[in-house]
């Protein structure tokens, strides 16, 4: 089903969790070899796999291999040890909610089997990592689907941060119209945000999209507005790490920028947003926990200094875009307003 152009950046091999280290891109292709949970938690928290449904993935992984080498005898015992791995997988990364989605499917899956022997609920729990890697990769095929239905042969396209292959099981969520497009020899030209600080947009989606032969062009965060007044762009597509139940959109610090310039131009502003991100026990993007990342990201940004010794610095991964500035939201399911993202569950 993936195209051979796409980087698959998580991978099941010979019992081992194989990443690649996104934090080495688009420079080196390095692959990382993991067998431990620890390992898995550094991991996810060095941004070495990163974007909310592989870092669900990830820690999918990482809680088999918490609890494989386990020699505890009773369900009772298996559940406690279960629970405790996926506690601790949890405190990797706090906004996006594909994490604890993940971690939770396989509570689920190992509690529907509770009369299993130890022994093959470990195996159970292996099974529903790699369910949930395939099946994300159709999702995102789907919402790719959906979201050309909004767009047209020749539009420009502005994206931010990854929201791509490298962050999913393949196509990405917002990329995956892009993908979809080539199949069909549209040209669709992609602007993608350089997305500071650590330059996701730059390093990886330039890099992925690039790879796979689709027409995109690196531009400054700050050069949205002025891509938009020109004209060049028709449309934003962009990801997300969580949607609260009114349809706010927690994504990649900027997004929420991007959208008022979005909507100040009158440009259709899309999130593409696998049921995985939609959280409606969440009621409001107030509540999403906001990841702050060290200093030194912003101080020494890329790999050299650019700021004084010893500077205030304030560094919110993410930011929640209200609902009022989205037009859509893009599932699985379908195209939904964001007042009405509760629908996509149903
Ligand atoms: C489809 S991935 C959503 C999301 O993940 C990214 O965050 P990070 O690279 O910090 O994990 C970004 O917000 C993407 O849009």
């Amino acid at each position: 089903m993936t195209t051979s152009t796409q980087t698959t950046p998580v991978k099941w091999e010979d019992d081992v969790l194989v990443l690649l280290d996104q934090t080495r891109l688009p420079v080196e292709t390095i692959y990382l070899q993991l067998t431990t949970a620890e390992q898995v938690w550094g991991s996810i928290r060095r941004l070495e796999v990163r974007g909310a449904p592989a870092i669900g993935m990830a820690a999918a992984y990482g809680l088999y291999l918490g609890i494989r080498g386990s020699e505890v005898q009773t369900y009772e015992q298996f559940w406690q040890e279960l629970n405790s791995q996926a506690d601790y997988l949890g405190t990797s990364r706090p906004t996006a909610v594909n994490l604890f989605w993940a971690l939770d499917r396989i509570k689920a899956r190992v509690q529907q089997n509770s009369a299993l022997p130890v022994d093959e609920l470990k195996k159970a729990v292996l099974d529903e990592a790699l369910a949930i890697q395939k099946e994300d990769a159709e999702v995102c095929r789907t919402i790719g689907e959906h979201l050309l239905t909004l767009l047209q042969d020749g539009m420009g396209v502005l994206t931010h941060c990854n929201p791509g292959a490298l962050a999913t099981a393949a196509y990405g969520t917002a990329t995956a119209p892009f993908y979809l497009a080539k199949e069909r020899g549209w040209d669709l030209k992609v602007y993608a945000d350089e997305t500071r600080p650590v330059l996701q947009g730059a390093r990886l989606t330039a890099y992925e999209l690039q790879q796979a032969g689709i027409d995109v062009t690196l531009i400054c965060d700050n050069m949205a507005a002025m891509v938009m007044s020109q004209g060049k762009v028709q449309a934003v597509v962009v990801g997300t790490d969580r949607v609260a139940a009114n349809g706010d959109v927690a994504n990649k610090i900027g997004t929420y920028g991007v959208a008022v310039l979005a909507k100040a131009h009158g440009i259709p502003f899309y999130v593409a947003a696998p049921l995985s991100s939609v959280d409606l026990a969440t009621a409001t993007g107030a509540e999403i926990p906001i990841e702050e990342r060290p200093a030194e990201e912003i101080t020494h940004g890329l790999g050299k200094q650019v700021a004084p010794d010893d500077i205030k610095v304030y560094n919110p991964a993410f930011d929640v875009t209200p609902a009022q500035y989205i037009t859509a939201i893009v599932t699985e399911t379908g195209i939904f307003k964001p007042e009405e993202i509760a629908k996509s569950k149903q």
